[in-house]
């Protein structure tokens, strides 16, 4: 049976509803709206595929066949039903097709794989040879380390190195999956997308993306590079078109920088339905004031938050905002508690 841990939010709608049962409210909140349909996609089972080689060749039983097509690719299966766009050439894709379950087909085309180091450390190499469960990698920086064959896992061609969707990724995996947001964030390139999901990665520093002419590229529709603006503009969009509420649920770990994102959101939504630029400012100044009172140093964060927070922002049919409504709630986490010793 498939058990979900609950989400912060949950807990946090939940004290919020638990507060509001104890108290008398002088005010009640508009009701939130229902949940709409998810279009994020499942996630397949590629993501949790354990690294197994076939290495013999031979058939095996149904539970090996099932684990060797689920790791070393088999990104598209043979009968041409297509998963997701991938830049290979044809040819060359049916050929790996046939071959790809095969750690000698590695071996032969001399195809970069990853391998755990100890503390958990990922390096890439080649496969120089294998025997029964234990493989010898040439690591790029030409060391020699013979490791378990359960511990590689494929990776992908260089071509594929830094694509702003981890769903073009031919195999995901944790090193590859790794690999492609270190890459990205190298280059200053913080936000990258899973499907429907953004993920943002701290950058600890001004990366300078969240400019007016950002802003107006986002509006204009002039890029598609993933970021918080275009995140804010498909929510606005849809909330247009559809008539129906949005929401953006933003989560991470402490330090993630969720409030810094919540904050460049409501700032390109206070950009879209510009109109009443009093409630504009007030909405923008509101975190300023919240954080003055509800956050603290703690040591991983300068500026923790000590507190969930809900943000309503309310516009007219025309798409201008009318108005805002705040909620917080206590929300103390592990890594939020300071101690004085
Ligand atoms: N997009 C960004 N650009 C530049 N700096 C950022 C960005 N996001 C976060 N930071 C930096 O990281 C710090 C922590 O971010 P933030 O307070 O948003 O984290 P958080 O996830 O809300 O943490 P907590 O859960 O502890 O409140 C910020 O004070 C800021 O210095």
């Amino acid at each position: 049976m498939l058990s979900f841990a609950r989400t912060s939010l949950e807990e946090m709608l939940d004290s919020l509803r638990q507060r509001d049962g104890d108290e008398t409210p002088k005010y009640l909140p508009p009701a939130l709206p229902s949940r709409p349909q998810s279009k994020a996609r499942v996630i397949t089972r590629r993501w949790t595929a354990q690294p197994i080689f076939n290495v013999d060749g031979e058939d095996g039983d149904v539970e090996d066949r099932v684990k060797r097509n689920t790791l070393w690719g088999n990104k598209r299966r043979k009968d041409g039903n297509v998963d997701s766009p991938s830049p290979y050439n044809l040819e060359e894709e049916t050929r790996v097709l046939e071959e790809n379950d095969n750690i000698g087909y590695f071996i032969e085309k001399k195809l970069r794989v990853w391998c755990r180091q100890p503390r958990g450390v990922w390096a890439s190499g080649t496969i120089e040879s294998t025997s029964g469960e234990e493989s010898v990698v040439s690591l790029d920086n030409e060391n020699l380390v013979e490791v378990s064959t359960s511990h590689l896992f494929p990776a992908n061609p260089e071509i594929l190195d830094g694509v702003d969707d981890l769903m073009h990724l031919s195999y995901l995996n944790e090193p590859s999956v790794l690999h492609n947001l270190k890459y990205r964030y190298a280059r200053d390139m913080i936000y990258s997308k899973a499907g429907a999901i953004l993920i943002a990665v701290n950058p600890f520093k001004d990366v300078e993306i969240y400019g007016k002419d950002f802003v107006t590229a986002y509006k204009r529709k002039a890029t598609s590079s993933p970021h918080v603006f275009a995140l804010a503009d498909t929510a606005f969009n849809e909330m247009m078109n559809d008539g129906v509420s949005q929401s953006l649920i933003i989560s991470g770990e402490c330090g993630a920088g969720k409030t810094e994102t919540a904050k460049f959101a409501m700032q390109y939504l206070a950009d879209l339905g510009g109109g009443n630029v009093e409630i504009d400012c007030r909405l923008l100044q509101s975190s300023c004031i919240l954080e003055a009172f509800g956050n603290a140093k703690t040591s991983r964060n300068d500026n923790a938050s000590r507190f969930g927070k809900l943000v309503e922002i309310h516009f007219t049919e025309l798409g201008e905002i009318s108005g805002a409504n705040i909620q917080t709630c206590k929300h103390v986490e592990e890594g939020n508690i300071a101690t004085i010793t």
